[in-house]
């Protein structure tokens, strides 16, 4: 098999005066697993039934391989798409429904009950090859859905929110099984979704998207670790934000009442400063280096493997962290008077939303 990277070049698309897509760039690597995660209404979709064909670009090109694919239908751009809008056919079986690709393609007889088995074996419905779509459940629509899709070992496979029908154990297994799939075949994958622990857990690169543009793209770690803007802080995770106040020299951090050295090159009128709350810790005092603060606990939320605390500061802004729990730890109560502190390096300056 082949596999082939793609990308969007300055593709909009606009429907009377709403644009859902904005001059749309993105470049992706043969074999790379990309999200789009986003909001509702963010262009998610709208980039994906571009990238597949149902959808037709108001301007720019689109790329797979080293071609141009606007001018293509979709069975021709040769993607597997596994869409909530491209269901089964409900007069096939499981079975001709996975053997379909296979049968547009003239795969003979033997070889095809072979692959189909094979795929039907992956998604765990093997039992079910004879069964109609309307005799499965809602998860197991989106396995066969899944099967089909892969069947013909496509170079790039689209797929939009596919996991949204399944609970949470089926969901967790399927998200292994794609992984596998995709560590095995080693095909590109889009993949779409506004569940940020999916694509955190699947892919080599995730897009933030906004408005029909990307906010920022980078691995997961990245966009969880250094988010460049508060959008994206916000959208990804939980996070401390603090803005920041004063003229030159040093910046003051208005919700915890204290000042930090200013990072070079940073315009602190549009900059906030995004704390994760994993990285802000009860503190005995006096710690060398690090920014620490007095709060009060309003909310002890207990989580098994962690304690999940809200607090305020003495000015009275919300703020949360967690902590781990180590044998024997005990639980901090709301009302505690506190001292809390982290690290200026986990400080991460954002772009702060435009009022
Ligand atoms: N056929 C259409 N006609 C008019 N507006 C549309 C159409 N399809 C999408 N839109 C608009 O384009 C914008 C982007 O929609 P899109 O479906 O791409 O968002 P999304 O990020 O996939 O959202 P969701 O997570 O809800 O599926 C939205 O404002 C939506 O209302």
């Amino acid at each position: 098999m082949s596999v082939a990277g793609l990308s969007f070049r300055q593709v909009s698309k606009r429907y009377g005066r709403v644009t859902a897509l904005d001059k749309f760039d993105l470049s992706v690597e043969p074999g790379e697993f990309v999200t789009f995660l986003g909001p509702s209404g963010s262009g998610k979709t709208t980039a994906l039934n571009i990238l597949a064909g149902f959808a037709e670009a108001t301007e720019g090109d689109i790329l797979i391989g080293e071609r141009s694919v606007v001018k293509l239908p979709p069975e021709r751009r040769n993607v597997g798409m596994v869409f909530q809008s491209y269901s089964l056919f409900p007069h096939l079986t499981v079975f001709e429904n996975v053997a379909f690709p296979l049968r547009l393609r003239s795969v003979g007889a033997a070889q095809l009950t072979d692959k189909v088995r094979e795929v039907l074996r992956m998604v765990h419905l093997e039992d079910f090859a004879q069964r109609m779509p309307n005799e499965l459940s809602g998860g197991q629509r989106q396995r066969v859905a899944f099967a089909r899709a892969v069947i013909f070992d496509p170079p790039v496979l689209l797929m939009d929110e596919p996991l949204s029908a399944l609970d949470l154990k089926l969901r967790e297994q399927m998200q292994l099984e794609i992984k596998r799939y995709h560590a095995q075949i080693g095909c590109t994958i889009i993949f779409v979704t506004h569940d940020q622990g999916e694509a955190l857990a699947l892919s080599d690169r995730v897009a933030v998207m906004r408005e029909g543009r990307i906010a920022q793209v980078g691995t997961p770690q990245e966009i969880y670790d250094r988010p460049n803007s508060q959008y994206v802080a916000e959208f990804i995770g939980r996070t401390n934000l603090f803005r920041i106040g004063g003229g030159s020299g040093r910046w003051h951090i208005e919700e915890l009442g204290m000042e930090v050295a200013p990072v070079d090159g940073v315009d602190p009128q549009k900059t906030g400063l995004s704390v994760r709350p994993e990285k802000i810790h009860p503190v005995g005092g006096g710690e060398e280096g690090q920014v620490t603060f007095d709060a009060r606990l309003t909310q002890v939320i207990f989580q098994g493997d962690h304690v999940q605390y809200e607090a305020t500061s003495p000015n009275g802004a919300p703020l949360i962290f967690q902590d781990h729990r180590g044998p024997g730890t005990r639980l901090m109560q709301s009302g505690d008077q506190i001292r809390l502190g982290f690290d200026p390096g986990d400080a991460v300056p954002v772009a702060l939303d435009v009022a």
